[in-house]
């Protein structure tokens, strides 16, 4: 390891491309700011204008909310920083017997919205690395407990006997097998015959597992195959049942753990964590504190990749490349972990719900990451294994060296697999310190963000790192209700550590920079923005159609701070969005979205996050569904926005669509009478509730126009322009 004349870092930083000219320009847009506050100090409405008065102070408190949240984001755009790996230098350097042990999670949690043949998608992906695999072991921690995801980890571990030497004889990028099926050009004389048999075999076991679960048993044959499928019986629920551990291939076996060539496999471990009644399980943070305790036992891997069970691995080198970064000999040893960015593989073109938010992951992501802060955002990280064991950070520490490999472990897979049990009892966590100082953090929906927030604060860094080709691709929600709920959870989780003891603010002070503190905010502040949002979308449309103008004539001076700061802003916005690789289209629906979610979930994140500050409620996660019918999938393709339910969420959607329009056509009706506020008064207003009708247009075809299954329902389409109108006819 020639640490003597390699002086060469194995990773570099590099500053973004635009730093100083943005400084000054968000400068100018503070003047705008600045400017906005005064006006409405300075021009507050005379006595006598009572209705009038308080429609101001809201905008008021609404402008400096958003320009309070503006200099938030700055902190994020200040200071970018990209990162990048040489992972030629490190093959140079280390030889793959110095390389870590590297332990691999992957989480499930019901059978039924999240499919085994998905599930084993991602493990056969994880399996399949360009790492030794006598080095490798990846776990499944199961919270739905099932036979039939049990199933499917044993077939995938026969499966990857061929899987991975067809894998590495034929280079193949894509270790996913669906994903690769899907794509595979074949071109290659050689590649056929083994193409064909290998897709044979996946389609044979796919149809295996299907059969199974169609059939809602496992047959006799198969479940006397495995000793395994004897911890199912009659009793064994999802909620209650006893912690079962099995080893379906001990990496340490060269006997039997071998492909079919003769090279020996990774590790591969089934786990479900205990689960009684009356236990809380705390949701994925029980689970991977639960396996982060059980890998300790069987393979102790100094890297841990934490990976979603609908995230797979996209680049057979990502273990490398991160290990560049924790293997630096200057700054290695500073780092708890390196997160990549969650991309997906089922965006449409124009990225409908704004998933794929390229000025979040391009940008402000790697803003945080400046400040030596990234983000532990839940999968796609690589953790060192020390940092989640409650360890502070100290300047002496300088590498794992108190990892205790289990090369030499003499147990036997049966003495193994007990041992661990106990690790996975709902009961082992009790009067310790998991959940608070050890792994991952409870209490809270967004464990990941919270967790980050602890380990930096114990002294560690973090960084971020978003390849060329991804490292990891998910499943994005395709419908705009699995969208919203998800946003929810998140919004509320944020804005719940916001308000608690852990808010950076506090809990971050002195140990974590004001840079990183703000850019926590960024997102911790996702809920409260509902407030503003709102306001602005209901109040200005409504003044507008009562002929009351709320903002400076055009002819004001004081009209050109307010020009500056939306044109200036919107501009840069798009500016910001197309530098990342965003196209107009995308932008615009990532601006749809954004008030979509602010105006609806995060709303109510923001409601629940009070109500369970009052102690009404207790923290609930519900799992994203990944599963969708044809019909929908087909609209998701046409980019038709999914609607289809009646969530009270498009009741609010719905009633916000129809007042702006309502306003906006029953202020240009109005304009004509003598009396009402001139066009030059309101110009503002027309403009905004004008916008509010654009971004509306699909909301509007789906209550009016479409048919399909999709569209809004009668019901909210009712309720909406009954509220709507309520709304236009009360005010005074
Ligand atoms: O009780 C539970 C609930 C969930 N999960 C697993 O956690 C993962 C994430 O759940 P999902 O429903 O897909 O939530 P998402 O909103 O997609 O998750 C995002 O947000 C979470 C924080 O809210 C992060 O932990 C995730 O990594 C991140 O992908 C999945 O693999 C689940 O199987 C469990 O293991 N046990
Ligand atoms: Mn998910």
């Amino acid at each position: 390891m020639g640490r003597d004349h390699d002086h060469e870092p194995l990773f570099v930083s590099k500053e973004g491309k635009v730093r100083v000219a943005y400084r000054v320009f968000s400068a100018t847009i503070m003047v705008g700011i600045c400017l906005i506050w005064l006006y409405r100090i300075v021009q507050f409405p005379r006595d006598g204008e009572e209705g009038r008065s308080w429609a101001w102070i809201g905008m008021f408190i609404a402008e400096l909310w958003f320009g309070f949240y503006w200099i938030i984001t700055q902190s994020v755009r200040w200071n970018v920083l990209y990162s990048f790996p040489f992972k030629d230098r490190l093959s140079q350097r280390y030889d793959q017997d110095k390389l870590p042990d590297v332990d691999i999670f992957v989480c499930t949690a019901d059978p039924v919205i999240e499919p085994p043949t998905m599930v084993i998608n991602t493990i056969l992906s994880a399996m399949s690395y360009n790492y030794p695999p006598e080095k490798l072991s990846v776990y499944l921690s199961d919270d739905g407990g099932s036979e039939f995801t049990f199933y499917a980890l044993l077939e995938a571990s026969n499966f990857s006997k061929y899987w991975i030497p067809f894998c590495k004889k034929f280079n193949v990028e894509q270790r996913n097998p669906e994903a690769y099926f899907a794509h595979v050009i074949n071109d290659n004389a050689d590649l056929s015959q083994e193409l064909f048999d290998i897709k044979k075999k996946y389609e044979d076991m796919k149809n295996r597992i299907k059969l199974a679960v169609t059939q809602g048993r496992i047959s006799k044959e198969i479940r006397d195959e495995h000793k395994g499928f004897s911890e199912w019986n009659d009793e064994v629920t999802k909620q209650n049942h006893q912690s079962i551990v099995q080893i379906i291939i001990d990496g340490k076996d060269n006997i039997n753990a071998v492909n079919k060539e003769g090279c020996q496999l990774p590790t591969l471990v089934y786990m479900a964590r205990e689960k009684r009644p009356g236990w809380p399980h705390n949701f994925k943070a029980g689970a991977i504190n639960a396996l982060i305790r059980v890998s300790s036992e069987i393979s102790n891997g100094s890297i841990i990749l934490k990976l979603d069970c609908d995230m797979y691995s996209n680049n057979a080198d990502a273990i490398r490349e991160a290990l560049c970064f924790f293997m630096d000999e200057k700054r290695g040893h500073e780092f708890a972990f390196v997160q990549h960015p969650h991309w997906f593989y089922n965006i449409t073109k124009n990225d409908l719900y704004s998933y794929y938010n390229h000025v979040i992951h391009k940008l402000e992501l790697a803003g945080i990451s400046g400040y030596d802060a990234a983000l532990y955002s839940g999968t796609g990280c690589f953790h060192r294994r020390e940092s989640l064991s409650g360890k502070k950070y100290s300047k002496d520490y300088s590498g794992d060296r108190d990892i205790e490999t289990k090369k030499n472990d003499q147990r036997s897979v049966h003495e193994l697999e007990e041992a661990s049990k106990l690790l996975a009892h709902c009961s082992y966590e009790k009067n310790t310190q998991w959940g608070k100082e050890m792994g991952l953090v409870y209490g809270c929906a967004v464990e990941d963000f919270l967790t980050s927030l602890t380990i930096q604060c114990r002294g560690w860094k973090s960084i971020y790192y978003n390849p060329e080709r991804n490292a990891f691709l998910g499943v994005a929600p395709i419908t705009l209700d699995i969208a919203l709920v998800q946003q929810k959870r998140w919004a509320e989780g944020l804005f719940q550590i916001f308000f608690s003891k852990y808010c950076p603010f506090i809990y971050g002070h002195g140990k974590i920079r004001l840079g990183a503190q703000m850019g926590y905010c960024v997102f911790l502040l996702w809920a409260p923005m509902s407030l503003p949002t709102l306001y602005y979308v209901i109040v200005p449309p409504l003044c507008l159609l009562h002929g009351i103008s709320l903002f400076p004539k055009a002819s004001s001076l004081w009209f050109i701070p307010f020009a500056y700061v939306f044109i200036a802003k919107n501009v840069y916005s798009l500016f910001e969005a197309l530098s990342c690789g965003s196209t107009p289209k995308i932008w615009w629906n990532s601006q749809r979205m954004l008030i979509i979610k602010r105006t609806t979930a995060f709303f109510f994140a923001f409601i629940n996050v009070i109500i369970k500050q009052l102690g009404l409620s207790e923290t609930t996660f519900a799992i994203t569904s990944k599963i969708v019918t044809e019909d929908v999938s087909k609209r998701y393709e046409q980019e038709i926005m999914e609607f289809g339910s009646s969530s009270v969420m498009f009741t609010i959607l719905g009633t916000l669509a129809m007042l702006n329009l309502f306003c906006l056509v029953g202020a240009t009706l109005k304009m004509v009478l003598p009396d009402f506020g001139a066009l030059e008064n309101l110009i503002s207003q027309v403009f905004l509730c004008g916008m509010m009708v654009l971004i509306n247009l699909p909301v509007y075809e789906a209550m009016f126009f479409r048919k399909d299954n999709g569209c809004l329902p009668f019901s909210i389409m009712l309720k909406s322009i009954v509220l709507a109108s309520l709304a236009c006819l009360m005010m005074p």
